[in-house]
């Protein structure tokens, strides 16, 4: 079994697929990328998603400026960081009262002190799975993503044995969320 996170949401649809399935959290990315939102757009998407699914701010580059307004208004309890490790950004985030996932790639070391650990590829939300082989398990919670589906996430969870599984492209259909896939990769993460 791991806990599922469905990240990139886009349409307040998708926020009604996520309570749906019940992952137990849900990403909105305020990196520059075709899935990026603005901070009201999560803000309202937080008002409609159930209370007991966290929520999560993808960043590449921190933007303190962004993350102090959401933490300020709730809108997200972590931080996922994509870019550089720096202790002094997981530091100042941590003092807002917001927890941070570092993602780090295969056979990097981490070298900050964050709440989760994530392993993602070098193009984060490109549907590419990465080199399982390479995988340290820090002592921190654990995400697995890149190129995870419906279809492979059970033996990822198999030969990992991560305590999170994340998805986005796996979850879309046409670059849109589907909430039979949403609904099928939930189930297939907390089965497995
Ligand atoms: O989804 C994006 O566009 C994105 C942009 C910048 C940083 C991270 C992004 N997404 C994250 O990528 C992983 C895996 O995505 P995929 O399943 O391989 O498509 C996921 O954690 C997203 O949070």
């Amino acid at each position: 079994m791991a806990k599922a996170k469905i990240c990139g949401l886009m349409r307040l649809e998708d926020i009604e697929a996520v309570n749906n399935a019940h992952p137990e959290m849900a990403g909105f990315v305020f990196a520059d990328s075709r899935r990026q939102i603005s901070v009201p757009t999560a803000q309202n998407f937080r008002t409609h998603l159930d209370n007991d699914i966290k929520t999560v701010g993808v960043f590449v580059e921190p933007d303190m400026k962004k993350i102090e307004q959401l933490a300020k208004e709730k809108t997200v309890s972590v931080i996922q960081i994509h870019g550089k490790q720096n202790q002094e950004t997981v530091t100042k985030i941590q003092a807002l009262g917001l927890q941070v996932t570092q993602v780090i790639h295969p056979g990097e070391e981490l070298i900050t002190k964050p709440d989760y650990v994530m392993y993602d590829g070098q193009n984060p939300g490109s549907g590419q799975l990465i080199n399982w082989t390479q995988i340290k398990k820090p002592d921190q919670p654990v995400f697995l993503a890149g190129g995870l589906t419906p279809e492979n996430v059970a033996k990822a969870i198999q030969a990992i044995q991560p305590d999170f599984v994340d998805v986005s492209s796996g979850v879309e259909t046409d670059q849109q969320k589907d909430s039979a896939k949403i609904s099928k990769f939930t189930q297939e993460a907390h089965n497995g």
